[in-house]
């Protein structure tokens, strides 16, 4: 069932004369992952910070399980577990030392902070290094302390400001398989301005730009925004530019070897239909037609208002 985690209405906030982020309405629920996307400056941080209780909007509301953040402000953060761009990290301290601190940070009762620690860190994967200094730990094991801070009071929300900046590729990996473990029986917010970590994380995804949302939906629904204009054919043998282009809705045509061709095309209607009719009737031997897909790339960009004019 899908039950309510955080509620962020009507969200604005300015720092000094100008608004960091405008509007900003979105829901999030109790389990999976949910993107907040946006390039540098978008506004994600702030959007971040207030959530977590960090700062205090210049207006709208934050209600985490029902609890206004404003209003009740430690009865929210309890629900809460973040880990901020930079890890919240005491690097001279063992892994132990430092998450027990957090435990008493997070207020849990002394007798129930060896179990909860046991549990994030086999969650985590850092079990054997628990006496390890955190200055000597790599930086994707740094980062799994850091995600281990964040869910050793056993919060309702994970809130993850760009959990994979800094890391080698195979670090990456590991992080975000741990960061999927973690979103099985809680919910994730996890900001990012990569494309491809929404991609390979994500359920859901709310994006911003200029500190508004432009886009909120799910992965497939952000992969399929924009209608492809563009179809390849393959064929065993090339026609002629213009015989192409007396098919109607044939905007351009590029040849892109001996035997496939990029055709882009205008309007909707059943451009495929009309041109395999074509080829049946010039005898062009068509053994393949499938339409582009807009890279994630160019979804972000035509989002962003970055697309370039046509
Ligand atoms: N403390 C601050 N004082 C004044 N302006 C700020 C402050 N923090 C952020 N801003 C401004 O608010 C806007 C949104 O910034 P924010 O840090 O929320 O964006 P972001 O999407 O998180 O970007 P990044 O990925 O670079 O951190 C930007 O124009 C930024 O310059």
């Amino acid at each position: 069932m899908k039950i309510s985690i955080a509620k962020v209405k009507n969200l604005s906030h300015r720092y000094s004369r100008d608004w960091a982020i405008r509007d900003i309405n979105f829901e999030v629920f109790n389990k999976g992952i949910m993107g907040l996307l946006g390039s540098n400056g978008a506004g994600k941080s702030t959007t971040m910070n207030i959530l977590c209780g960090v700062i205090n909007q210049t207006e709208g509301e934050v209600y985490i399980d029902g609890i206004n953040m404003r209003e009740q402000p430690v009865e929210a953060k309890k629900l809460i577990g973040f880990l901020p761009q930079k890890a919240p990290l005491h690097t001279e301290l063992t892994v132990d030392e430092y998450l027990i601190h957090c435990a008493h940070l997070r207020s849990i009762p002394s007798k129930q902070i060896p179990e909860a620690l046991e549990i994030a860190k086999a969650k985590c994967g850092i079990s054997h290094f628990s006496k390890r200094v955190l200055k000597n730990l790599s930086g994707g094991y740094q980062q799994r302390v850091g995600l281990a801070q964040a869910i050793i009071h056993n919060p309702k929300l994970v809130v993850l400001d760009e959990p994979t900046n800094g890391l080698d590729p195979n670090q990456i990996l590991e992080v975000r398989k741990l960061i999927k473990e973690i979103a099985e029986d809680r919910a994730v917010i996890l900001s990012t301005h990569i494309l491809s970590e929404v991609q390979a994380t994500c359920d859901n995804i709310v994006m911003v730009e200029n500190g508004r949302i432009v886009f909120a939906d799910t992965l497939y629904a952000f992969n399929n925004y924009i209608e492809p204009n563009t179809l390849i054919m393959e064929l065993k043998e090339l026609p002629a530019e213009q015989d192409l282009l007396k098919v109607e809705g044939v905007a351009g045509v590029s040849f892109i070897d001996g035997s496939r061709v990029r055709i882009t095309f205008q309007g909707k209607g059943n451009i495929t239909e009309r041109l395999i009719k074509h080829s049946v009737e010039m005898g062009w031997s068509l053994t393949e037609i499938y339409f582009e897909k807009t890279s994630l790339d160019g979804v972000f960009a035509q989002l962003s208002g970055k697309a370039p004019k046509n």
